[in-house]
């Protein structure tokens, strides 16, 4: 089917690309740890790769569970002081940190395109946004009240305080190499937490640059701590980082299956825990909807970051009353609004996939769905990109079934299946039909039906009338096998604290 091409003839090179970055100390090769860069003990280094061209722009330390270990000793050590700073000072130098990270937006975006493909455009969002949770958190570190209790005795009083958990072991996806790291680690550091963060193997420049930029806004030696490692040193990293005893919060944002087994992990010393993870998220369009409404907001929904966002839109049921002209309009806008290219090419809104094993499950997924009958009605091939790289052309299908695994699981790719429904009743079954449970979106103008739809969707977060949820001051997380805990907002910083109840004779 023809789409815009984009600029699909753009030719880079990202290594020089990555020389357009004005201030080059934020592009750093060394993990962060106590306040010095250092190098694996091992001297080992990883290569990252730009997913929009498959060309490396570097190598950076494979720091291993030993490295890990001294990173958990630093932390450990910081919290001491770090903890009894009063809330304003952490606030003042958390606003510092988002200072930076807000001065340097153009370059951080810039870097975060060659290590995640998303368009230029796109990055400088999740900067934006990446940031707001810095702020945001800043604000939240002097609001950490505790309460006063009514005691039942006229001879006591109950007081309940907050005090911050300890060192946080953090890791994060590739997908929003920023925010996902800001949206625990400002929370963290707000209530008092000292931090160990291992960012994923493919995007790991983004998390040393936010280092760069705390130490220049002067958050002390080993509160922020940074230590990539490869895929292959992975699993041990986590091990450490989830059984260390030192280590008494896990926050976790990736898929659900690896969630589980850090879950498990962190059993054996009882961590507090947070998991964001995978979703599979509905998206309703009813009878009564604005269809062009509906359809525009779809395409943000499902293709930002190319269907790579734990809230993007997974499946599309549509009233079968307005079934034909929403698959008719929004094949339009895919046609009209996509286009396909290198992040950093001009005009680009729809760039790679991050991984090679991201674009096979997308392939996967596909093949599946059409062997049981589904016809691709718009897309279905990989893009041929003159910068190389792992691009999928954004897909459209009908008819398809809701046993495949396009339908059961999440695809965390471009692919968008438009399934015809008849009854409220069914499309709410079919809907909450999946172990997950992040977000879900609907359209409708009927008030009775907004309120009954919004309250039985089995989800943490619900649009409606809009494909878009995220911002640093709502809750943001999920229900059923989505995780536990909620980021950002009034709540996030709960996930840093304990609570600690005194009961006092007078
Ligand atoms: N709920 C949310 O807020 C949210 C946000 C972004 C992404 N996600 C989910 O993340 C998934 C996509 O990211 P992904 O494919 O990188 O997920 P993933 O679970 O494969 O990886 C996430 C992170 O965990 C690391 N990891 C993998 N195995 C590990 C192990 N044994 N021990 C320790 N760390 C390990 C990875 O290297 C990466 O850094 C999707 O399912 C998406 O929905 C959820
Ligand atoms: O991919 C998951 C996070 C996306 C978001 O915060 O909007």
């Amino acid at each position: 089917m023809s789409q815009k091409r984009g600029n699909q003839d753009y030719a880079i090179s990202s290594k020089d690309e990555l020389g357009k970055i004005k201030d080059q100390r934020l592009v750093r090769l060394d993990a962060y740890v106590n306040g010095k860069w250092v190098g694996a003990t091992s001297d080992r280094r990883f290569e990252v790769t730009d997913p929009g061209t498959l060309q490396t722009i570097g190598h950076v330390a494979d720091m291993n569970a030993h490295d890990v270990s001294k990173a958990v000793d630093a932390a450990s050590d910081a919290f001491g002081k770090w903890s009894k700073t009063t809330a304003k000072e952490r606030a003042s130098l958390l606003r510092k940190w988002y200072d930076q990270v807000m001065a340097n937006k153009d370059d951080l975006a810039r870097l975060m395109t060659l290590e995640c493909g998303k368009p230029l455009a796109e990055a400088a969002g999740e900067i934006g946004y990446g940031a707001s949770f810095i702020e945001w958190f800043s604000e939240e570190a002097k609001r950490a009240y505790g309460d006063v209790v009514p005691s039942p005795m006229s001879s006591t009083r109950m007081v309940v305080l907050k005090q911050p958990v300890g060192v946080a072991g953090i890791i994060t996806p590739y997908n929003f190499p920023t925010a996902m790291i800001t949206r625990k680690v400002a929370a963290a550091l707000a209530a008092g937490c000292t931090v160990v963060v291992r960012p994923a193997h493919e995007t790991p420049f983004s998390a040393l640059a936010l280092c760069e930029l705390a130490e220049r806004a002067g958050i002390p030696p080993g509160v922020f701590n940074v230590v990539p490692s490869s895929g292959e040193n992975t699993p041990e990293v986590g091990k450490e980082l989830t059984t260390n005893p030192k280590i008494r919060k896990v926050s976790f944002t990736g898929s659900t299956n690896v969630g589980k087994l850090l879950m498990s992990q962190a059993s054996s010393t009882m961590k507090k825990i947070s998991m964001e993870l995978g979703g599979n998220a509905p998206f309703i369009v009813f009878e009564d909807a604005s269809i062009r409404d509906a359809a525009e907001q779809l395409i943000l929904c499902k293709f930002r970051n190319s269907g790579q966002t734990c809230v993007c839109a997974n499946r599309i049921y549509v009233h079968d009353k307005v079934y034909d002209e929403f698959v008719s309009v929004f094949t339009s806008l895919v046609k009209e609004k996509l286009r396909i290219g290198h992040g950093l090419a001009p005009g680009v809104n729809f760039g790679p996939m991050i991984t090679e094993r991201g674009l096979a499950k997308t392939e996967e997924q596909l093949q599946r769905a059409v062997k049981a009958g589904a016809k691709v009605i718009v897309g279905g091939n990989r893009a041929n990109v003159k910068s190389g790289g792992n691009f999928f052309e954004p897909t459209v299908l009908v008819n398809v079934s809701d046993d495949v695994p396009m339908t059961c699981e999440e695809t965390f790719g471009p692919l968008c299946p438009i399934y015809r429904f008849t009854t409220e009743e069914e499309v709410m079954c079919r809907a909450n039909n999946v172990p997950v449970g992040l977000a879900g979106y609907f359209f409708s103008r009927d008030i009775g039906r907004i309120f009954r739809v919004a309250e039985a969707l089995e989800v943490g977060m619900v649009g409606v009338n809009i494909g878009s949820i995220s911002t640093e001051v709502a809750p943001f997380g999920g229900v059923k096998e989505s995780g536990v805990g909620r980021e950002g907002s009034r709540y996030g910083i709960d996930e840093y604290l304990n609570i600690k109840y005194l009961n006092i004779a007078l």
